[in-house]
C-alpha cells in the first residue's frame, strides 16, 4: 500500500493508537496522528494502561522521559498489546545515554515489539550494546547502521525502522529504503516519536510490518517534502509538515 492509499485508509478508519509518550513528543505526536486520520490517547498509568489496550488498535511505547511508575505502565500497555495480538512498536529514546534506559529496554524486548523505531545512534547502540549517540539526537548515519539494524531485527524478531536523510526499514531478510523529506525534519524535536506513532497507525492497518513501516515512513516523507517547500525554518516546518500529512488524506 502506499503513502496516499494509508493516508485514505486512516481517514476511513481513524484507528485508536494508544500512547505512552514522552512529555516532549506529547503534542507532536497526538497533532500528527490527528492531521494523518488516526485517533490518539496518550494513556500510561498503570491503573489504566493495560485497560485502554484492550480497546486500541495499536499501542506505542516510547522511553524518552521515563520514570518507575511510567515504565510499569509501558509494562501493563505492551503486555496486554502482546497478548491480544495488536501491534505495538517501541521507540528507545537515548538508549545509549544511560543504564536505566538500557535496562527498561532490555525488560520491554521479551514482549516482542512489532517495531522498534530509533534514530541510527539508538539502533547502533541497541545491535551493539554500545554507549553510541550522546543523548536524544543522533550522531550516526542511518545507512551505515543498515547491517546492524538487520542483525538487531534477526535477534529481536522486530521489524526495525531507523530514521535518517534515508529511512532504513528491515525484518532482516526484507531491508527497503525511504529517502524524501526536508533536511530540517531533525531539528523538530520529537518528529521522530511522531514517526514512531504514524507506524504504529500504519501497523492498525497493514498486517504486514515491513510494508506498513515504509508506507507511514514514506508518507511523512512525502509531507516533509511538500512542507519544506514554503517553511523558512523549523519552526514554520513543523505545522506545514501536519497540514501536508492532512492535505494527502483529503485528496487521496
Ligand atoms: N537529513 C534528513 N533529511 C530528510 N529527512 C530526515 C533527515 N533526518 C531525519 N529525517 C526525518 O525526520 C524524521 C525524524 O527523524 P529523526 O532521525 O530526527 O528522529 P529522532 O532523532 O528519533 O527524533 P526525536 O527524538 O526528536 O523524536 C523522520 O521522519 C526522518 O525520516
Ligand atoms: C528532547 C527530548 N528529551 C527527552 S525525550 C525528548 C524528545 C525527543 O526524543
Ligand atoms: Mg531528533
Amino acid at each position: 500500500m502506499g503513502p496516499d492509499q494509508l493516508a485514505r485508509a486512516l481517514r476511513e478508519r481513524s484507528p485508536l493508537v494508544q500512547c505512552l509518550t514522552n512529555f516532549v513528543s506529547m503534542d507532536l505526536v497526538a497533532n500528527l496522528l490527528n492531521a494523518a486520520g488516526a485517533s490518539p490517547a496518550m494513556v500510561h498509568d498503570p491503573e489504566e494502561a493495560a485497560e485502554l489496550a484492550g480497546l486500541a488498535s495499536a499501542v506505542v511505547v516510547n522511553i524518552g522521559t521515563p520514570s518507575p511508575r511510567w515504565v510499569e505502565g509501558m509494562h501493563a500497555a505492551a503486555g496486554a498489546a502482546h497478548d491480544r495480538g495488536i501491534p505495538w512498536v517501541l521507540d528507545p529514546v537515548a538508549v545509549g545515554a544511560t543504564a536505566y534506559r538500557r535496562s527498561i529496554v532490555a525488560d520491554l524486548l521479551p514482549l516482542q515489539p512489532t517495531v522498534i523505531r530509533g534514530n541510527a545512534s539508538e539502533i547502533l547502540a541497541l545491535a551493539t550494546q554500545a554507549g553510541a549517540g550522546r543523548g536524544v539526537d543522533a550522531t550516526d548515519d542511518s545507512e551505515a547502521v543498515k547491517g546492524d539494524a538487520e542483525a538487531l531485527a534477526r535477534q529481536t524478531g522486530s521489524v526495525v525502522v531507523v530514521s535518517g536523510a534515508a529511512d532504513v526499514v528491515t525484518d532482516g531478510e526484507r531491508t527497503e529504503l525511504v529517502r524524501g523529506g526536508d533536511s530540517r525534519m531533525p531539528l523538530i524535536s520529537a518528529l521522530g516519536c511522531a514517526s514512531t506513532a504514524l507506524v504504529a497507525a500504519a501497523c492498525a492497518i497493514i498486517d504486514d510490518p515491513v510494508e506498513a513501516s515504509v508506507s507511514a515512513m514514506a508518507l511523512l516523507a512525502r509531507a516533509g517534502q511538500a512542507a519544506g517547500g514554503t517553511a523558512v525554518g523549523p519552526g514554520s516546518l513543523r505545522p506545514a509538515i501536519l497540514d501536508a500529512l492532512w492535505a494527502t488524506g483529503e485528496l487521496a
